[in-house]
């Protein structure tokens, strides 16, 4: 045991600690947690711009522990190591909460927070003799987002490739994070958490709200079958002192490892989402799609964003929405149970409650309305019925639906985003097609075993009669036309004119 350990032990004096991202969703309530404790002094640090108290926090522990000066506030950015030497040098504990955001798609941005900060706060604990680093990781950092995990454990490897960028720099992190440890005399460990909600979240429930919003939180993606793992913020608070602890007590089990924290209660992901919309207001999900479908628009989304900006939305926080909402994500606590002492303090049912509770201002209606039947029928379905048509945009069917709506989302990147024009892109389609059935017809009656089924020239035929009445009809729409546009330029109908010009003004 190091010598100013004993002394600590002989005189117990509160020891002072760091909360980096002290200021946001999770830092905050390890802070309150912290204090709470009445063991510790605490020291706030986050980038400047974050440092103020809210008018809520006027008379809360936090401001008064401020002026009593068992907490203090320090404005650092995380990529410049200096500022860190400043808000560490004294304290012996390092708890780091990173600072991506979740809502820039910035690699350069998110790689200096995410890494070099990880890099800086591990060399600076090093300079500095600080004893123990806990991170704050995510259990995101085993996920390939498209493999299922079901009741994974930490033996799980991390992937080799990763589909959303902020968790590959979370991993890179991570494992600089285990790596310094013992080094220098620096224990270090992680935390993993998983899909985190609660009071003053800025991540999960303000964005489901705003899928409610936009309407898109109609939607079930993939089969509304995965279930997944879910953790309360004071839980995951709770974890971080369960894991100083630990190494405090030089359990060495604990060192230099990395720990799943969940609520110990896995649920269905939809349930989950429909206790928190419905809690608070808005339409459960209900109309299922399948995942692939949910990427592709998706991209629709992207390409159109990417081409004339004419939809704002988040790409990489949706991209990741519809990989958490579409695969079973389970984990194991056993390892931090038995290592770190970690047991939930808070049920999921609690924290659900609470969560709903704390955000009554993003509720629909002033009184909520309860959770009851997951698998009532919406009020599309019961307009469109149970027709081939509904079927079809309910994708009841959905290799039809898949098969409609991507030959309309060909016809509209023809149409529209090819950079042609009208007349070309028509020009161009019917070429396409020629040469596709010229194709078809020369190809043999069987190609390596399966028979190629012929068309029959009947297909192409088309009745006299409807060639007739096709032609007699545009004939009498043209005529009317031009009928109409003498008028107008006569100027002998004053109706017809000013209607004329309606329309020109609508359009335009
Ligand atoms: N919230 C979740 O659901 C969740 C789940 C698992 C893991 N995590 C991880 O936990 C960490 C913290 O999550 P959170 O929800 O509290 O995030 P948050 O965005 O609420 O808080 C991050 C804090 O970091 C600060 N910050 C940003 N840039 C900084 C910089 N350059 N220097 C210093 N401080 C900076 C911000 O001001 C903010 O106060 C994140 O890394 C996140 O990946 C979060």
């Amino acid at each position: 045991m190091a010598m100013d350990d004993r002394l600590a032990e002989l005189n117990p004096k509160p020891r002072t600690c760091v909360v980096f991202g002290g200021r946001g969703f999770l830092g905050r309530s390890l802070v309150l947690r912290l204090l709470k404790l009445g063991k510790w002094i605490v020291r706030v640090a986050d980038s400047t711009q974050s440092l103020h108290l809210d008018p809520s926090e006027r008379d809360s522990l936090l401001s008064q522990a401020l002026s009593s000066g068992i907490a203090s506030l320090h404005g650092v950015d995380v990529r410049d190591k200096s500022q860190i030497i400043t808000a560490i040098e004294g304290s012996s504990v390092v708890f780091y909460f990173d600072g991506a955001d979740l809502r820039t798609d910035d690699f350069y941005h998110c790689y200096m927070i995410v890494v070099q900060g990880a890099k800086n706060v591990i060399s600076a604990c090093r300079e500095c003799k600080v004893r123990r680093l806990i991170y704050n990781s995510s259990a995101d950092v085993v996920f390939d987002g498209s493999h299922d995990i079901n009741n994974g454990d930490e033996s799980l490897p991390y992937p080799w490739k990763f589909d959303d960028m902020l968790s590959d720099f979370k991993a890179q992190a991570e494992a600089l994070v285990l790596r310094s440890n013992d080094i220098d005399g620096l224990l270090t460990c992680a935390l993993r958490p998983s899909n985190v909600f609660g009071h003053g979240d800025s991540h999960l429930v303000p964005f489901l709200v705003n899928l409610a919003k936009s309407g898109w939180g109609k939607f079930i993606i993939g089969s509304g079958e995965n279930r997944s793992d879910f953790t309360y913020a004071e839980n995951v608070t709770h974890a971080h002192i369960c894991a100083e602890e630990a190494l405090d007590n030089r359990m060495v089990s604990a060192a230099g490892k990395a720990f799943f924290i969940t609520n110990l209660e896995p649920a269905n992901f939809w349930e989950f989402v429909t206790l928190i919309l419905d809690g608070l207001g808005y339409q459960r999900p209900l109309v299922k799609v399948p995942a692939k479908m949910a990427r592709y628009i998706l991209l629709f989304f992207k390409l159109m964003t990417e081409k004339y900006g004419l939809i704002k939305h988040n790409h990489s926080m949706s991209a990741h929405y519809i990989q958490l909402a579409s695969h079973t994500r389970t984990f194991d606590c056993t390892a931090a149970r038995n290592q770190i002492g970690y047991s939930p303090v808070v049920s999921l049912e609690e924290g659900v409650t609470l969560t709903i509770g704390s955000f009554s201002h993003l509720a629909k209606y002033s009184s909520f309305t309860s959770y009851s039947d997951f698998n009532e029928q919406s009020k599309v379905e019961k307009l469109l019925g149970s027709g081939e048509v509904a079927d079809i945009l309910l994708w009841r069917d959905e290799k039809k639906s898949f098969t409609y709506f991507l030959a309309l989302s060909l016809l509209f990147y023809w149409f529209f985003l090819c950079g042609r024009t009208f007349a070309s892109s028509v020009s161009k389609l019917l070429l396409l097609v020629s040469f596709g059935l010229y194709g078809y017809g020369i190809l043999p009656p069987k190609i390596l075993g399966l028979t190629v089924k012929s068309l029959s020239l009947s297909c192409f035929e088309i009745p006299k009669m409807v060639v007739k009445d096709m032609i007699a009809t545009i004939a009498y729409l043209w005529n009317r036309g031009v009928g109409y546009m003498r008028q107008l330029a006569q100027g002998d109908d004053w109706d017809i004119f000013f209607k004329g010009i309606e329309l020109c003004r609508c359009s335009c």
